[in-house]
């Protein structure tokens, strides 16, 4: 996998410049913008990612409240920007993407149980949602989502892109990223995805969320 440098970086990323990275797949439809790269963490930044996420767990919330309690069922961790390990994935991934970390929220931990999931959504929030001012009057909305499976459930945690009909299955260190807009810059409701339950075992995975303008908590 080829790491530019830190010149590379912008305020929104290219799609062509991710296009480019070695061994990355792109999915082939025009309805959504996503991407696909096998082995982005190795192994061992797995492992040191879950045991961050296993001593520092939460309750998950989300953002603009629908009234079901179980749409978000797994655990949150919130990784703790001024540990070096953090620091370091998240500048891979910054890296990978050509964004400035400026852009960039806190990098997140989840952990799901048997029977947790994340039920169908957008990671963008809607413009006109009762909670869009809370969460972007000040950084904007969300732009690019990187998201990376730390191992492999023993059954179930696929992740389905429901109107594109797309299933991504969890691998060690897979990087799954997606634009939540169109190439006019437009929110893509196609982006919509579902983090389904995990029938055995236990599934983690860490997510970074970009953001129209430099995050500001
Ligand atoms: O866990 C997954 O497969 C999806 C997670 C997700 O959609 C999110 O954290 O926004
Ligand atoms: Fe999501």
């Amino acid at each position: 996998m080829t790491i530019h440098s830190a010149s590379r970086w912008a305020a929104d990323a290219d799609a062509a410049y991710i296009a480019a990275h070695r061994g990355v797949q792109r999915f082939p439809g025009r309805d959504l913008t996503l991407f696909i790269q096998r082995n982005f963490l190795t192994p061992d930044q797995c492992d040191a990612l879950i045991e961050r996420i296993e001593a520092d767990r939460r309750p998950s919330t989300i953002a603009d409240a629908n009234g079901d309690g179980y749409f978000r069922t797994s655990e949150t961790c919130d990784l703790d920007p001024l540990d070096p390990f953090v620091a370091t994935i998240d500048r891979q991934i910054a890296d990978y993407a050509g964004i400035d970390p400026i852009y960039g929220e806190p990098l997140q931990g989840q952990r799901y149980a048997v029977g947790q999931e994340f039920k169908a959504h957008t990671d963008y929030f809607e413009p006109h949602g009762p909670d869009f001012q809370k969460y972007c009057a000040l950084s904007g909305n969300r732009t690019w989502t990187f998201m990376v499976y730390l191992n492999i459930p023993e059954a179930g945690g696929a992740t389905r892109f429901t109107k594109v009909g797309k299933m991504v299955q969890p691998e060690t260190g897979k990087l799954l990223a997606w634009d939540n807009r169109r190439p006019d810059r437009t929110f893509n409701p196609a982006t919509l995805h579902h983090g389904m339950k995990v029938r055995s075992g236990v599934k983690y995975v860490i997510t970074k969320w970009y953001r129209e303008r430099p995050w500001t908590s």
